[in-house]
């Protein structure tokens, strides 16, 4: 599919790094460095405006290598960005690890899935239907 999108950041469209990839990788729109304490967070802009379909979302995930290299996660994972969002997508980085992680213009810091979603409506009822589960959950099946 084909989706609107503005580009007002110096990097290239975000793309699929290899054939069969479910995520785009968004790249920081800096104006300089931008250095993550451990433990802090800091909204990084991408400088990208999209125009989703209806009834579709775009998901920000964190990328697996930074958080295995560097511990850097994305605090609301995974964002949601609404199909009748027209702001910039930011990307809520933290640092997990000990050491500072620098962020520069350009770095891959999050992938994007943009994904289909259904939009419900309510019937309000009484009763719900029986299951073997009922009301079973957080472990109730064991954790082992
Ligand atoms: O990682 C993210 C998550 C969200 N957004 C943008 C797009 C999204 O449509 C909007 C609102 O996000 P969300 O609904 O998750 O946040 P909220 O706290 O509920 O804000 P709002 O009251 O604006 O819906 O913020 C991003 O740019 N990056
Ligand atoms: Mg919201």
């Amino acid at each position: 599919m084909i989706i609107r999108i503005i580009n007002r950041s110096k990097n290239n469209l975000p793309a699929y790094e290899t054939a069969h990839a479910a995520g785009m990788d968004l790249r920081a729109d800096l104006e300089s460095a931008v250095i993550l304490q451990p433990m802090e967070r800091k909204l990084i802009p991408t400088g990208l405006h999209i125009e989703l379909p209806e009834g579709f979302e775009a998901q920000i995930r964190p990328r697996s290598g930074l958080a295995f290299k560097h511990g850097i996660g994305i605090v609301n994972s995974p964002g949601t960005v609404d199909a009748d969002y027209r702001g910039e997508i930011k990307v809520l980085l933290i640092n997990f690890s000990a050491e500072p992680f620098e962020v520069n213009t350009g770095d891959r810091i999050a992938q994007m899935i943009v994904a289909r979603h259904e939009k419900v409506s309510w019937e309000e009822v009484e009763i719900l239907n029986e299951t073997s589960r009922g009301a079973g959950g957080y472990g109730h099946t064991g954790v082992g």
